[in-house]
């Protein structure tokens, strides 16, 4: 294995596993930490952890682990993977985290560079924007669980983080490979070895990585992993064909327990094709008055597509985390899309999707899956996914892909539709 990540969570690692993949390595994405080697053929690891919402102290020690396992098997490079809107409170956990990487991996400088400009995620002048808005303007200022407020990265880095934040602005980033190291060196030198990288284009991702070629840990968003695999390509080490993919025919289902924005479109898409939907009012879950032996009775019995949704918009999200708590509510919620996905596989669904990273973690450790192989491409950052001989799956980010996606996704994985 060449190059170990650790992504912190289930949707953000098929996001990079996606990117690797179609730069040409061989990738495999591990529900958390393996017992056992990796296979040789290996090229790119990514550890998939459900460590964004955890408290920081438990995000740091499952990273450490996860990095002891990379180390082990043999990597050259390691990439921490968080979120392309920098999901995070002051508490973290993308300082602590980084902190302790970069600390055992004796690294500075150090990139932090959230941008993908494919799903319109830039970083300029240290603020990230999505598409055109600012992120405390984007709709993660609403996020359930990390809310993002303030979107000059280097103050929130700086809040969550024991190291130095600096700089490397777009024009040395323009400037190339060259002048983007010397300036990284030169901020580490100065007491800020995390560096806030500008990246707006593409190239701009793969300029950062020619110049990141020789640091040990680089951390961002999938974008940051682009111009990696050149680096180990250019050394003669990459074997080639990346990609190999099945479809999966049999039955379906999609379990969305994001709030974002995009999601919330999706799940009006859906209703608007008359697709069969099940809504899950949180209200009804935490009474008992909704169980999971409802809702798969329930998704057994259609035709077409069944969606069981959580989403809700703000409103609703804030007035039950007010009645019945934040975590106690998130958990429940989790739980009850854990547990559904269990059932439902049990009763013979072959393809699923789910919306949401917090819960495409609950899900993926609801059904105890260990190695995913990523497939093609579905929307920007969501690839399919194959696990085992019987499940394939798509572990949709909130924020991405078009309104049609569940119907996409589906085709998709069924085999009725070609790749992008
Ligand atoms: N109706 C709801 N009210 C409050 N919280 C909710 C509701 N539906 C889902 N949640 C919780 O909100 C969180 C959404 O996070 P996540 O699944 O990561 O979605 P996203 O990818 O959009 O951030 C989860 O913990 C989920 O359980
Ligand atoms: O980088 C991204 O935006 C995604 O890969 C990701 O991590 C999204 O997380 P969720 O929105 O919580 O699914």
């Amino acid at each position: 294995m060449l190059l170990g990540c650790i992504g912190d969570d289930f949707t953000g690692s098929s996001d990079l596993g996606n990117t690797l993949v179609k730069a040409g390595m061989r990738t495999v994405q591990y529900c958390g930490v393996p017992q056992s080697p990796a296979d040789p053929a290996v090229e790119a690891g990514v550890v998939a952890l459900k460590s964004r919402s955890v408290p920081a102290a438990e995000a740091v020690a499952l990273s450490l682990r996860a990095l002891d396992w990379l180390r082990a098997q043999g990597c050259r490079q390691f990439l921490f993977k968080y979120c392309s809107t920098f999901d995070s409170t002051p508490a973290g956990n993308i300082g602590p985290v980084a902190d302790a990487l970069a600390k055992a991996l004796g690294a500075a400088p150090v990139i932090f560079c959230p941008a993908f400009p494919a799903a319109g995620r830039t970083v300029f002048q240290g603020h990230l924007f999505v598409a055109d808005r600012l992120l405390n303007e984007s709709g993660m200022e609403a996020h359930p669980l990390t809310p993002m407020s303030d979107p000059d990265l280097r103050r929130c880095l700086a809040a969550q983080s024991g190291n130095g934040v600096g700089h490397l602005p777009a024009a040395q980033v323009w400037a190339g490979p060259q002048a983007a190291r010397d300036r990284m060196m030169a901020e580490a030198h100065a007491g800020r070895p995390f560096v806030i990288a500008d990246a707006i284009r593409d190239e701009d991702l793969m300029t950062l990585g020619r110049a990141a070629a020789d640091l040990p840990l680089i951390t961002g968003g999938s974008g940051i992993a682009l111009g990696l695999p050149d680096n180990f390509r250019r050394q003669g080490l990459l074997a080639g064909n990346a990609e190999s993919w099945r479809p999966q025919p049999g039955r379906s289902a999609v379990l969305s327990g994001s709030c974002s924005r995009a999601t919330r479109g999706q799940v009006a898409r859906h209703l608007a094709n008359a697709q069969p939907a099940l809504e899950v009012l949180a209200d009804r879950v935490m009474t008992g008055e909704m169980t999971e032996d409802m809702a798969v009775g329930w998704a057994l019995s259609q035709d077409g597509l069944p969606l069981i949704y959580s989403s809700a918009d703000p409103a609703a999200v804030s007035a039950a985390q007010a009645r019945f708590g934040r975590d106690p509510l998130a958990h429940r919620l989790e739980e009850f899309f854990a547990e559904t996905a269990r059932r439902l596989v049990a009763g013979g669904v072959t393809r699923l999707i789910t919306a949401g990273g917090e819960t495409s973690g609950a899900v993926v450790e609801g059904l105890s899956l260990g190695r995913l192989e990523i497939g093609p491409e579905i929307a920007a950052g969501v690839p399919a996914i194959r696990s085992g001989n019987d499940l394939v799956l798509a572990l949709k980010s909130g924020n991405f892909g078009d309104e049609d996606f569940f119907a996409r996704a589906d085709a998709l994985l069924a085999g009725r539709e070609r790749t992008a």
